[in-house]
């Protein structure tokens, strides 16, 4: 496992700031070394203002492939959407190529198809070498209260997937579709952004590991991984590394 570096913010517009200066970095490096840049963005509420900050930044869009961490099997227009919320604060607002959007499909009466479409989506634009795990330059990551990351859910199959890049996730017998442990953890870099009180209790096992890994899916990332967190999420986090 890879020791996780920790950034502990004193706000959310501070979390953001640095957020967003890290997404520009991590595209610039990898533009320079490989034309092109993939990321896949997580939903929820916590990265919203780091997409609207997103909405203004000078970069090379049409170098960027935009892919999802997860979804929930709404159409895409539907308020829970994690592709209609990105869409909504960042992506209908930049100059970028709609081939280079890829969100995650939510039309297929079986969720299972659809997690074997998107499989194939990210295999042919990624073009690993044969035999080998593709890996996005970028995960963004959020985590529940519950420890959830992606649609990784506590005690879910979802969790025990290897031989996928994507899966059905299972939210309280709602499906979701979700980028696997094997494949998240196969990135160049992973960035949670945790913010609240409530994740307190969660973060505080998941980065100490004293917890079970399927009861807080969360320690199952263990890849190069960035954790921001806010003050209020921090207390009580074992070893800190304030900015
Ligand atoms: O349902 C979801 O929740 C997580 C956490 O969201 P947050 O607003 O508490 O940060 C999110 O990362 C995931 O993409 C989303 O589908």
């Amino acid at each position: 496992m890879n020791t996780p570096r920790i950034q502990i913010f004193p706000t959310l517009q501070a979390l953001t700031a640095a957020a967003i200066d890290t997404v520009l970095e991590q595209a610039a490096a990898a533009i320079s070394k490989r034309g092109c840049f993939t990321i896949a963005l997580a939903g929820g509420n916590t990265p919203k203002p780091l997409y609207e900050g997103l909405a203004k930044a000078n970069t090379p869009w049409a170098q960027w492939q935009i892919f999802w961490g997860d979804e929930r099997y709404v159409p895409h227009d539907h308020p829970d959407s994690n592709a209609g919320m990105a869409m909504a604060t960042w992506l209908k607002h930049i100059d970028i190529p709609t081939a280079n959007i890829h969100p995650m499909p939510t039309d297929e009466p079986d969720p299972a198809v659809a997690a074997d479409r998107y499989e194939a989506t990210l295999q042919q634009v990624l073009a690993p070498a044969t035999g080998t795990i593709p890996s996005l330059d970028l995960i963004l990551l959020g985590m529940g209260p519950d420890g959830h990351t992606a649609s990784l859910f506590p005690h879910t199959a979802a969790l025990q997937v290897r031989d996928r890049l994507v899966t059905v996730g299972d939210k309280d017998g709602q499906p979701r579709l979700t980028l696997t442990v094997p494949f998240i953890n196969q990135a160049r870099y992973i960035l949670f952004l945790v913010t609240g009180a409530n994740k307190q209790t969660a973060l505080r096992h998941i980065l100490s590991r004293t917890g079970d890994p399927h009861t807080y899916p969360a320690m199952l990332i263990e890849g190069q991984c960035t954790w921001f967190l806010d003050q209020a999420a921090a207390e009580g986090v074992v070893k800190q590394q304030g900015v």
